[in-house]
């Protein structure tokens, strides 16, 4: 089966990033992710990511450079190729978000004190030897 194919917004302000906790009920409740979701038949990935973003949560991106691109095989599950771009913010913050129960600005320095799903491990890490 081929990988499930999703797009995430590494957002940033400063030296911060946006990390979103997903609400309980949804797939991997409870892991941090950066927020994005799934690329539709046709959709470019940065058309996808900015669609995901202002259906999530109600805010305006411009889409970057692709940061990490990895591929996570899943127990029992499909493999998720997880494509992360740097973003940033065109206007205002968001506050909430359909898919989350906690947002949260992280110095890239402390990235590593949530508990990300396995997906992001790797651009966490890309994040995070960036900043060293
Ligand atoms: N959005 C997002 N999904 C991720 C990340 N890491 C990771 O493993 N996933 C997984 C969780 C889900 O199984 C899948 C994406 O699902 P989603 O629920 O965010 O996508 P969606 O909005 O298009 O889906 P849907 O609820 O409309 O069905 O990828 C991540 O950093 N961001």
């Amino acid at each position: 089966m081929q990988p499930l194919v999703v797009v995430a917004a590494v957002v940033r302000d400063g030296d911060r990033v946006l990390s979103c906790r997903r609400a309980p009920g949804r797939d991997a409740a409870g892991r941090w992710e950066f927020p994005g979701g799934k690329v539709e038949t046709g959709e470019s990935p940065e058309a996808a990511l900015a669609r995901e973003i202002a259906e999530e949560l109600g805010v305006r991106i411009h889409v970057g450079a692709l940061l990490d691109r990895t591929v996570t095989e899943r127990n029992g599950g499909r493999a998720i190729d997880l494509a992360c771009y740097d973003c940033r913010l065109d206007g205002d913050a968001p506050v909430e978000s359909t898919d989350h129960d906690e947002l949260l600005w992280m110095p890239v320095r402390r990235l590593h004190e949530l508990d990300w799903a396995e997906a992001d491990l790797a651009a966490v890490a890309a994040l995070t030897r960036e900043d060293t």
